[in-house]
């Protein structure tokens, strides 16, 4: 077969796009016939278990892959297996000589022994760099050792340059005459039945590329010029909402970040302080690949002896969203709903888990794996290992958000809480993120009886933050210097 014809595999994972897809665009490159495949691996693989939340995504986003190949000429194949088994066994049958693929940081152990597998076969896996705005290895300290705070690593990511120009979609992509067995999206069974607890995210949610695209034009068009100051507010919901769709990999870090070139002056500190939560993203991959346990293990290894309770009625209220207090109802309440919560109300709702109810954080990290429609292992590991003190660059253990304080200040007029939690709909602002100080008449007014309508406080929090305290101080080594 003459070199432009030797057909390749482009291998589709957390990658699920056309636009700016680097694997893509080199395998189209080599001029032969591309074959796109996504495989449904077995989970005990350790590549990165898939919540329930992102299964119902990972279903519609799949389906807008599929439907975005066919516009171009081409098509989705379908398999479930060993990924090495199933390249093989393709590549066997439609004469692929070369595997794309875009790095999956977080799975790199595995592709290290799948390429190894496929080049015994002579099969090549070529790997690129697209869902960061850095390749890791080039953000180092002058040591070449992967930075642990994150100011340093964000200077060094400006100081690195602008992020590589995104690459257009392909209009037409070559496909093969040979037809290969692909197996039906819907007997994968990614999606919930009975009950359908999904059925309010498409309220908020497209999953795939479109999806990607129109969130980041209402952003850039309405939120991106106050988002400095609107990002705190959870019942403005001024940030971006890309959160799933990175996660799916159906925008790019780096088309995102130069879409927000050519902003007006008086937009720039806002641009700024955008590109920086996109480069904490980066921040958290290159603590994964530095500490691969990060979702297991403490960072910060003075952690291992801490001694964490387990009350398994309050965990419930917790995940419930029924604790007594109303923004960590409100924020677990959001989760249940559209499989997403506000970054502030993360903080609040993880520092109450870890800190009020004195529980191990590797458990909300969990349930937020299976809830969040955006889960990322390295976004979810690192930020809960941040809330808890035991990350690389951590809140201090002291750091106690005061679930009352929190409320009053970032949902001043208690929107968000009446949003979440109907029950104190009526109830006064003077009251509504402390409904247990308010006086008898005042509940009845509002139509509240607690203990019924709404739960009292499952725990006092003055009482839980000094027992946390006095947890945190008899750690083995207060001081702990991070050793990994
Ligand atoms: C306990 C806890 C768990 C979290 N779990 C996840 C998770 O599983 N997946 C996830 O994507 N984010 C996670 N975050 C970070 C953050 O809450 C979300 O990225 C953000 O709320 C997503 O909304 P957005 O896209 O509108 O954000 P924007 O404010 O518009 O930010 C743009 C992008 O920057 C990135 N980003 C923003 N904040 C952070 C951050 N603190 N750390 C890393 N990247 C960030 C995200 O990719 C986000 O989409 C977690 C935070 C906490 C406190």
């Amino acid at each position: 077969m003459p070199k432009s014809e030797v057909p390749s595999i482009v291998w589709f994972r957390r990658d699920l796009r056309l636009d700016d897809n680097p694997a893509l665009h080199a395998a189209m490159e080599t001029g032969g016939p591309v074959i796109p495949v996504y495989i449904r691996e077995p989970q005990h693989l350790n590549v990165g278990p898939l919540g329930a939340a992102q299964r119902w995504w990972l279903h519609h986003s799949l389906t807008a892959l599929a439907k975005s190949l066919k516009s171009a000429g081409s098509g989705l194949t379908l398999i479930s297996g060993k990924a090495e088994d199933v390249l093989v066994d393709l590549a066997r049958q439609t004469g692929v000589r070369m595997v794309f693929v875009n790095r999956a940081y977080e799975r790199h152990q595995v592709d290290r022994g799948i390429a190894l597998e496929l080049k015994k076969r002579d099969i090549a896996v070529r790997a690129f760099h697209g869902q960061l705005l850095q390749e890791p290895h080039a953000i180092r300290t002058g040591a070449g050792r992967a930075f642990r705070v994150f100011t340093p690593f964000w200077n060094a990511l400006q100081k690195a340059g602008e992020p590589r120009e995104p690459i257009g979609p392909p209009l037409k992509i070559p496909s093969q005459d040979h037809h290969h067995r692909s197996e039906r999206l819907d007997s994968w069974g990614l999606l919930p039945k009975k009950p359908d607890w999904a059925a309010g995210f498409p309220a908020i949610w497209t999953p795939g590329e479109d999806g990607a695209r129109e969130k980041l034009a209402d952003f850039i068009d309405r939120k991106l010029q106050d988002y400095k100051h609107g990002r705190d507010l959870p019942s403005v919901q001024a940030t971006s909402l890309l959160s799933p769709h990175l996660t799916h990999g159906e925008i790019s870090p780096a088309r995102i970040w130069h879409a927000t070139r050519g902003m007006p002056k008086t937009a720039s500190e806002n641009v700024v302080h955008f590109r920086r939560e996109l480069a904490w993203r980066d921040f958290c991959y290159s603590l994964l690949i530095e500490f691969p346990e990060l979702d297991e293990k403490n960072w910060d290894n003075t952690f291992d002896t801490f001694q964490w309770g387990y009350d398994a009625k309050e965990f419930r209220a917790w995940t419930k969203g029924l604790t007594g207090y109303p923004i960590v109802d409100a924020g677990m309440r959001q989760l249940w709903r559209y499989g997403f919560m506000h970054n502030r109300v993360r903080m609040i709702t993880a520092s109450f888990l870890i800190k009020d109810l004195m529980i191990d954080w590797r458990k909300g990290e969990k349930w937020f794996r299976d809830t969040l429609v955006d889960a990322d292992p390295a976004n979810n590991a690192a930020n809960w290992q941040w809330v808890a003190g035991s990350g690389a660059d951590a809140s201090p253990f002291f750091r106690i958000f005061n679930p009352v304080l929190q409320g009053e200040k970032f949902d001043p007029e208690g929107d968000y809480v009446r949003e979440h939690v109907p029950e104190l709909g009526n109830l006064d602002r003077k009251y509504i993120h402390k409904p247990f100080d308010a006086p008898k008449n005042v509940l009845d007014k509002a139509g509240i009886e607690l203990g019924r309508a709404y739960p009292r406080p499952i725990v006092d929090h003055g009482l839980a933050r000094d027992r946390a305290l006095a947890a945190y101080r008899a750690r083995t080594n207060p001081s702990g210097p991070e050793t990994l």
